[in-house]
């Protein structure tokens, strides 16, 4: 049996603001700095150690990791940064409050946005300061890679290559995997290996610092899947 934790970044200061994200580098807020300490503390008291840890090159991401490994006494181990595992890039979206948004378009609209997985936001133009392509961290990456909106099955493709080639041949050598990302590029990965519907998506809300288990065959089918809660302590007598 394989094992894979995928671990949702803490609280970042634009989740408490209600704010659309995607690639939006904001930091993680008080909140989430705990919760990703807290991670780590659970994954360390139900024994768990890991060989090798992906992430986002987003700090919200790198960050909740750092801290996860800290408290695991871990930073030692390896840790690869891909854009691949970013956040599904919210295009024209990114930086609105949600609720003004939905004051303005109506929930149904906003919920297509949020959860239909064929369905894109508003695009920016590559002149929008949030033009990925304006940042050093992106500069390897082709035109055609460099989104202007994203839909989560576009996440998705994009998610994969990641997935097969890196993620993939480190579970198959027996590696013991962690992999911190973000609400939508975790659910892509998801809906990928639990071959879920569009429907089933679309009700699948991982919460932020609550490390999920993944227990798969040596195909990579699912066996089971749960999230790791603090062990129960004994109680008195
Ligand atoms: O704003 C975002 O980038 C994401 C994750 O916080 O939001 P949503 O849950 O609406 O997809």
């Amino acid at each position: 049996m394989l094992k894979l934790v995928l671990l949702r970044h803490g609280e970042s200061i634009w989740n408490q603001e209600n704010r659309f994200t995607g690639w939006t580098d904001v930091d993680l807020s008080e909140e989430g700095l705990r919760q990703a300490w807290h991670a780590g503390d659970v994954l360390r008291q139900h024994g768990y150690m890991f060989d090798i840890g992906f992430t986002s090159v987003l700090k919200r991401s790198i960050k909740t990791m750092h801290l996860t490994l800290e408290a695991m006494d871990l930073l030692w181990i390896p840790v690869q940064k891909s854009w691949r595992l970013n956040e599904r890039f919210y295009g024209a979206l990114q930086g609105l409050n949600k609720a003004d948004t939905i004051a303005q378009y109506g929930t149904e609209q906003v919920q297509r946005w949020r959860r239909d997985p064929h369905e894109l936001p508003p695009p920016i133009t590559p002149d929008d300061p949030r033009y990925p392509g304006h940042d050093a961290r992106y500069r390897h990456l082709t035109a055609r890679e460099l989104p202007l909106t994203e839909n989560l099955s576009q996440t998705i493709t994009r998610a994969l290559p990641f997935w097969t080639e890196t993620i993939v041949p480190a579970l198959r050598s027996h590696q013991k995997v962690l992999v911190c990302a973000h609400g939508n590029s975790l659910r892509a990965l998801v809906q990928y290996i639990d071959h879920l519907s569009d429907a089933e998506v679309a009700e699948l809300d991982i919460p932020t610092g609550t490390p999920l288990v993944l227990e798969l065959d040596d195909d990579l089918n699912r066996l089971n899947q749960y999230y790791l809660e603090p062990p129960t302590q004994p109680g008195p007598g």
